[in-house]
């Protein structure tokens, strides 16, 4: 994996700020607005809500291909399998990321949260991720209770993990640029985008911060 391949606007979904008649239309704009990753974030209950999780998966799978965008599914294993996700991002409370790795083979990307922690960046690689993540770095409207972590960690990642840095928690387009400057190869964005009236443009804005820097 090249780091171009985790790197400018992550794009997560939330049910909250995208419900079921404009799910996929609020993914799509996004991706259209250059969204270079999107994550599959759905909370409900694994079991019960299998078929529309499932549903959603298939066709957000479909339209990231269509994007040529990389489609990462969270938390659940068993789902990334069923749609043929190739990423899948995990979290302290997840499946550890040693058995993930066995599970799911070489060929699929994992994504690790590493929260405030250097040292958990360290041993997610050395466990088999190929991208780590920080945060959250200001309030976050969809997590309010994450604890908050500074910029200057990314700093210090940098120099201590050779994997590419996402930065997530509270993001907007007015502070993203610092976040890029301290050292971040991707934007991880729930509200900054989705809670937008013009999602796409909101994108757009996004991926500008991104111009000029190397791929
Ligand atoms: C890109 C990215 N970074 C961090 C997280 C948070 O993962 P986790 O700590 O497992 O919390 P949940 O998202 O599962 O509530 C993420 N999803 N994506
Ligand atoms: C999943 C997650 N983990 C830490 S903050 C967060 C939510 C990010 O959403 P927002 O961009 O709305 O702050
Ligand atoms: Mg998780």
């Amino acid at each position: 994996m090249t780091v171009s391949t985790v790197s400018g606007l992550y794009v997560i979904t939330d049910a909250r700020l995208m419900p079921a008649p404009v799910f996929l239309e609020r993914a799509e704009a996004a991706l259209r607005g250059g969204a270079r990753v999107l994550q599959y974030r759905d909370k409900g209950d694994a079991v019960a809500e299998a078929p529309r999780r499932r549903g959603q998966a298939g066709a957000l799978r479909e339209l990231c291909e269509h994007y040529n965008a990389l489609f990462v599914i969270n938390d659940d294993p068993l789902l990334a399998r069923k749609v043929g996700a190739r990423a899948i991002h995990v979290g302290a409370d997840d499946v550890p990321l040693t058995a993930l790795r066995a599970q799911m083979g070489r060929a699929t990307i994992i994504g690790a949260s590493c929260y405030g922690s250097v040292r958990r960046a360290q041993e997610a690689m050395a466990q088999g991720a190929d991208y780590v993540a920080f945060g959250s770095f200001f309030a976050s409207p969809s997590k309010p209770d994450a604890p908050r972590v500074r910029t200057d960690i990314l700093t210090a990642a940098r120099a201590a993990v050779g994997l590419p840095l996402v930065a997530i928690g509270g993001i907007t387009e007015a502070n993203g640029r610092a976040v890029i400057t301290a050292g971040a190869d991707a934007l991880a964005v729930i509200s900054g985008v989705f809670a937008a009236a013009d999602v796409e443009g909101a994108a757009r804005r996004f991926t500008a911060l991104f111009d000029g820097r190397k791929e």
